[in-house]
Parts: structure tokens; C-alpha cells; sequence
């Protein structure tokens, strides 16, 4: 289990991150989410031991992660942090750079377990490319099935899909994250990416103002968005007048509706049209399944399907 207690941390004066707690168990899948700059890259690169924390502890079961202060060598063999930059050899093959740290002692089944992490992030078919003729998606592939060739104990991943096509994104994000499941590998996503975490994590935790704002299931988190920085990371929303937070697909046309708005806009989002409407002399959005005319009225109400949890 991961235990952050107490964390607090700047790179100069300000501090970045403060007194942050929170527990992680062993194989659980948790996301950090928040605004750009919120902090947390800085909170993976603390928990793999990069820096030296000004206040607090962490600890992977009994041992304390500790920073430079403390260790020659930074990082933990049992923990592996995927950064933005993915840090790999350019000028050798895929096949070298994921076999890096398996051992040669025995070559058959590092050949085999170099086979089987390529088909997981599928670069099967480049195995004897040099890594500087990839794509700056197929690179961050061969970084993840780099981090992830020892089958570490917990695994730190930064934007982990962030360079990968759409054609490609949700079989891999599929193939990672049950593969981290199946061998019960602790992992900790940061991500700006909704399908990241939904169907995945267990938990998300919300960063804002340098603290953690939110830790629960991303089901609870989606029904019940207390702030409009969570609303926002899963769609998008209103603040209407006795309704607090409506998302666009909360709201409703109907013939008979008391609520009134002047149509502006009509926006194709595949599946539906997003509207943008003047409601109180704002704009409000609502999801329609066709396009509205411009200026036209709309009668609507607001719906909520499901009961809100804490
Ligand atoms: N090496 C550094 N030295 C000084 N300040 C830094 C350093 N790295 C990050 N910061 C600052 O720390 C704050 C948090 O940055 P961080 O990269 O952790 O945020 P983030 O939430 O991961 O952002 P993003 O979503 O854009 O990746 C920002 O204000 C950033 O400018």
C-alpha cells in the first residue's frame, strides 16, 4: 500500500503541493486529475523518490520513499514512472530498448516476455526499428512497454496515451490497464483524459489550490460534481438558478417546459448535437439530437436520471 501523509512541497520559495494525504492500496488503479500547472506531475515524480519532500512522508508498505537527500540513486526497483519525456535510447531497436532492464541470463524467456509486452502496446511489427524512426506515439508506446517489463509493484504514468492516435488509444488503454489488473500492479495515472478514467480507476483524486479537493469513485465524482473544475473534466456544463451544476446532457427540449432559451449555435458532436443557447442573458449548452435553427425558442427542463451519491 502507498501511503502519502502529510505532503507538502515547493521547488522554490511558494509551496506547490500541501499537506496532501492519501492511501493507495496494493493494486488498486487511482487518477490524479486537475488544471494544468495543479501539480501533479511534480506529485508522480515525489512519489518515485525525484525530490525531496519540505514537509511529510511517503511510504510503499514499511519502506519511506525517500529523495537525492538520501539516495545516490534515484528511484525505487519496485516502482516505475512513466514522465512526459519518454527517455529512451534513439539509436537503438524497439526490441532493445524494451529488453533494457530484463535480465541475459536467460535469453529464450527474455525473448518471450519481450514479444509478449510489444503485443500488449502492439509494436509487434517495428521490434528492429531504431526508436528515432518512430512516431512520437509508438515512442511513448515503447517507454510503457519499457516501465512496464519488470512488472513493477507500482507503476506512475504521465500522461501515458497523450501522443497515441485515436484508431489506436482505446484497445491499448484497454490492453494496459487489464494487464495492470490481471497482475495486480498498483498504478497511479495522470491524465487531463476522461476515457482514461472511466471504466478504469477506482478512485480519482482532484488536485486544485495545491490540495486535494476530492478522492472518490469516478461514478460519485460524474453524479455528483461538488466544483465545476470536476464537472468540467467530464463534460460539458451549466450553473443554472436553483439547479447548481447541469451538465449539457441534463437538460431537456420540451414542448412543455417553462424554461426558455434563444438557440445560437448548433454544434455537430456525432452522436448528438451540442447547442449553445441564451437563457438570462447567458450562454447555456444542452445536448439535442438534432440540429435547432438559429434564434429559434426552446422550451426545456432539467433531468437528472440518476440519484446523486456522495
Ligand atoms: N522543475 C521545476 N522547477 C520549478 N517549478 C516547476 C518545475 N516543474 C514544475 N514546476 C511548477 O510546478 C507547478 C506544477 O507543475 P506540474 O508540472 O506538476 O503540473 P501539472 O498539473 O502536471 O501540469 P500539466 O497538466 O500541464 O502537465 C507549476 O506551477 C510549474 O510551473
Amino acid at each position: 500500500m502507498l501511503q502519502v501523509k502529510n505532503l507538502t512541497f515547493a521547488y522554490n520559495h511558494d509551496s506547490i503541493l500541501r499537506e496532501l494525504s492519501f492511501k493507495v492500496e496494493a493494486g488498486e488503479h487511482v487518477s490524479i486529475i486537475g488544471a494544468s500547472g495543479s501539480g501533479k506531475s511534480s506529485l508522480l515524480k515525489l512519489i518515485y523518490g525525484e525530490f525531496d519532500l519540505n514537509d511529510g512522508q511517503i511510504f510503499w508498505n514499511d519502506t519511506e520513499i525517500l529523495g537525492p537527500k538520501f539516495n545516490l540513486v534515484t528511484g525505487y526497483d519496485f516502482i516505475k514512472y512513466l514522465s512526459q519525456e519518454f527517455d529512451l535510447m534513439p539509436y537503438t531497436s524497439v526490441e532493445e530498448n524494451v529488453g533494457h532492464y530484463l535480465s541475459n541470463f536467460f535469453p529464450k524467456e527474455k525473448k518471450e516476455r519481450i514479444k509478449e509486452l510489444l503485443e500488449v502496446v502492439e509494436l509487434l511489427d517495428v521490434s528492429q526499428t531504431k526508436v528515432k524512426l518512430l512516431s512520437g506515439g509508438q515512442k511513448q508506446r515503447v517507454a510503457l512497454a519499457r516501465a512496464i517489463a519488470k512488472d513493477p509493484k507500482l507503476i506512475l504514468l504521465d500522461e501515458p496515451f497523450s501522443h497515441i492516435d485515436n484508431f489506436k488509444k482505446h484497445t491499448l488503454r484497454r490492453k494496459v490497464f487489464n494487464y495492470f489488473k490481471k497482475k495486480n500492479i498498483t498504478c497511479i495515472v495522470a491524465t487531463h483524459d476522461k476515457e482514461d478514467v472511466l471504466g478504469y480507476s477506482d478512485r480519482v483524486l482532484v488536485l486544485l489550490d495545491k490540495q486535494i479537493i476530492a478522492n472518490n469513485t469516478p461514478k460519485n465524482l460524474f453524479k455528483n460534481p461538488k466544483l465545476p473544475i470536476i464537472a468540467s473534466f467530464f463534460n460539458e456544463f451549466n450553473i443554472l438558478d436553483s439547479y447548481g451544476i447541469v451538465y449539457a446532457h441534463e437538460i431537456r427540449v420540451s414542448k412543455n417546459a417553462s424554461l426558455q432559451a434563444i438557440v445560437k449555435q448548433s454544434f455537430f458532436r456525432g452522436k448528438y448535437y451540442l447547442i449553445e443557447a441564451v437563457f438570462n442573458k447567458e450562454s447555456i449548452f444542452f445536448e439535442h439530437d438534432s440540429e435547432l435553427p438559429e434564434n429559434s425558442i426552446v422550451n426545456f427542463e432539467v433531468f437528472r436520471s440518476q440519484t446523486n451519491e456522495t
